[in-house]
């Protein structure tokens, strides 16, 4: 059997929003803390929570907007020069260079100091579409045989999905069972697929209104009944006030800073 996970989010906003900060997520498991995704509002929302960097072992990033990866500077700096430490990042192959040189590099490079890639300030593990990685260490399973021991740490991987034509973004499963979709367009035949191969949970972006390139709410109630009771929404900002139970027609919105177990 998998671990269990809790989840919750730092935020189920979007890019311009304030009040309810990133579409950010930050996991538990086996007394470790992750993120997925770390926008320029990531530390503050964890200091709303009262953790910080220290309390945080790694993050995966889904794509290069600010409000998924504009945290990484601070985390950058803030390892390098206040913690003395190289914080676990794990990053879509794609995104390989674009990260350092279109995002990082200009706050980031420092000659004097030599540090002249992504590597002198994290502890890097690129990850190729589909590879499985496990977010735990496996020296924290060392009890564990080694047999029992790929079963029962957190096994994530990661699949492309379509946000911005032209620009790299992927989501995210976890434990074969559990869908993150990131940022993303509707995609209702990959959530079917996903549904057949055993995915349980989807936690989905969404928006109220049009918006090209994420999942308008209105999409996302064409999805199959049986999709649809099994998704929980996020990056809505701010929902309509008159929205009932019945409106959301299955689905549930998660609410930012409630953990929830999986
Ligand atoms: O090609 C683009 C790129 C971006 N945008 C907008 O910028 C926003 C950034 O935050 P967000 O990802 O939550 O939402 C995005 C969209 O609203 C867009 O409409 N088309």
């Amino acid at each position: 059997m998998n671990q269990p996970f809790h989840i919750m989010m730092l935020g189920v906003g979007n890019g311009f929003i304030k009040s309810t900060y990133h579409n950010n997520a930050l996991i538990e498991t086996q007394g470790k803390r992750y993120l997925v995704d770390c926008g320029s509002l990531a530390w503050q929302s964890l200091h709303d929570i009262g953790l910080g960097f220290d309390d945080i072992e790694g993050i995966f990033i889904t794509h290069l907007h600010y409000d998924h990866c504009g945290g990484l500077d601070e985390a950058a700096l803030y390892g390098a020069y206040a913690a003395n430490r190289r914080m676990k990042l794990w990053i879509p192959e794609p995104l390989k260079g674009l990260l350092w040189e279109h995002c990082l590099r200009g706050t980031l490079e420092n000659v004097v100091d030599h540090k002249l890639a992504l590597e002198d300030y994290f502890d890097v593990q690129w990850v190729e579409e589909g590879e499985s990685f496990s977010f735990v260490p496996q020296s924290v399973n060392a009890a564990v045989p080694a047999i029992e021991a790929s079963c029962s740490s957190l096994s994530a991987h990661w699949i492309q999905t379509l946000h911005v034509p032209s620009k790299f973004s992927c989501s995210l499963v976890l434990n074969n069972r559990f869908f993150y979709s990131a940022d993303m367009q509707p995609d209702k035949e990959l959530l079917v697929e996903l549904s057949r191969q055993g995915v349980e949970v989807f936690y989905h972006e969404t928006c109220f209104g049009h918006n090209a390139v994420h999942s308008a709410f209105e999409e996302l109630c064409q999805y199959p009944e049986e999709i649809r009771r099994c998704m929980y929404l996020m990056h809505y900002g701010e929902a309509p006030r008159d929205l009932t139970e019945s409106d959301l027609q299955g689905m549930k919105l998660l609410r930012q800073h409630e953990w929830l177990t999986w």
